[in-house]
């Protein structure tokens, strides 16, 4: 690990609920991530985990404050730039089946960050090895699942589509919004296993936004905890985990082993 991947400055956000009602969704939101590293943001439900996901991606865009990847302004950059950069930084949602389209084949699904990114166009064989690779990293034999469709696929299968259709493109940064939340307690370690060796083999950093603590003990570096859109915690996992300084942080901990202990 060495230089900054990912520098959030003062970020800030509010929605309006109404033309008259405005709500503050972050405050003043600042963090940092070195190349290779696995972060955790964590926090209760509407703490704003996703917004920050969303804003850093580009689906949403922040009312003020800075993104830095790999030093370049991510908000101040001209359209065609960004697009080159944005092959670094990919994202995996929580619901695999709303993020992949019922009427793609597989293939065509994890291909689809090549065209819209223009890599190696017009070069199909390139794109089907490519597409062929990301599949296999996450153990779907591309023979047999190349030419299906997404309602053929089990839940679990989905989403690890889903993770191919994020590391086709080798990104230096995936976004990992809640990716194992619709999946069974085995299942979320499968993929949680896959990450990390994406990240072991071509050091893919990760954000990855979650409420399931319990998840970060073993994937994440670093945790952040963020409360009512304030960061109000952050240090290594198993310091975060172990000793808690922040009384939300604690409450969130407890959470855990109470439902631990009853066997949640
Ligand atoms: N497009 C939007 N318009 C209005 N309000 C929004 C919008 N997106 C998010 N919000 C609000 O912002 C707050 C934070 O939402 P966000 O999805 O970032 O929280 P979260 O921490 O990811 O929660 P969860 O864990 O439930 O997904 C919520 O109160 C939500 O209702």
């Amino acid at each position: 690990m060495s230089a900054d991947l990912l520098r959030i400055n003062s970020l800030k956000k509010s929605f309006y609920r109404s033309p008259s009602l405005q709500t503050k969704v972050l405050s003043d939101v600042s963090f940092s991530m070195k190349e290779g590293e696995i972060v955790g943001l964590i926090g209760a439900s509407g703490a704003g985990k996703s917004t920050i996901g969303r804003i850093i991606s580009g689906l949403e865009t922040a009312d003020s404050g800075e993104i830095l990847f790999v030093g370049n302004e991510l908000t101040k950059m001209k359209a065609k730039v960004r697009r080159q950069l944005a092959k670094d930084i990919q994202m995996v949602f929580q619901d695999p089946y709303e993020a992949l389209s019922s009427r793609m084949k597989i293939h065509e699904i994890v291909a689809e960050p090549l065209h819209i990114l223009q890599i190696e166009k017009g070069n199909l064989e390139q794109r089907t090895q490519l597409v062929k690779e990301a599949l296999r990293s996450v153990n779907l034999e591309p023979d047999y699942y190349m030419n299906r469709y997404p309602h053929e696929l089990s839940g679990g299968e989905r989403q690890r589509v889903g993770l191919a259709r994020a590391f086709v493109c080798k990104p230096k940064l995936i976004l990992a919004d809640e990716p194992t939340s619709m999946l069974d307690t085995s299942l979320r370690l499968d993929l949680i296993r896959l990450m990390k060796k994406m990240n072991e083999q071509e050091g893919t950093s990760y954000l990855f936004i979650t409420h399931d603590i319990a998840l970060t003990r073993d994937f994440c570096d670093r945790l952040i905890v963020l409360k009512n859109g304030e960061i109000v915690e952050t240090g290594e996992t198993l310091d975060v985990i172990m000793n808690p300084v922040h009384p939300y942080t604690k409450t969130l901990i407890e959470a855990l082993f109470i439902l631990e202990n009853h066997g949640g």
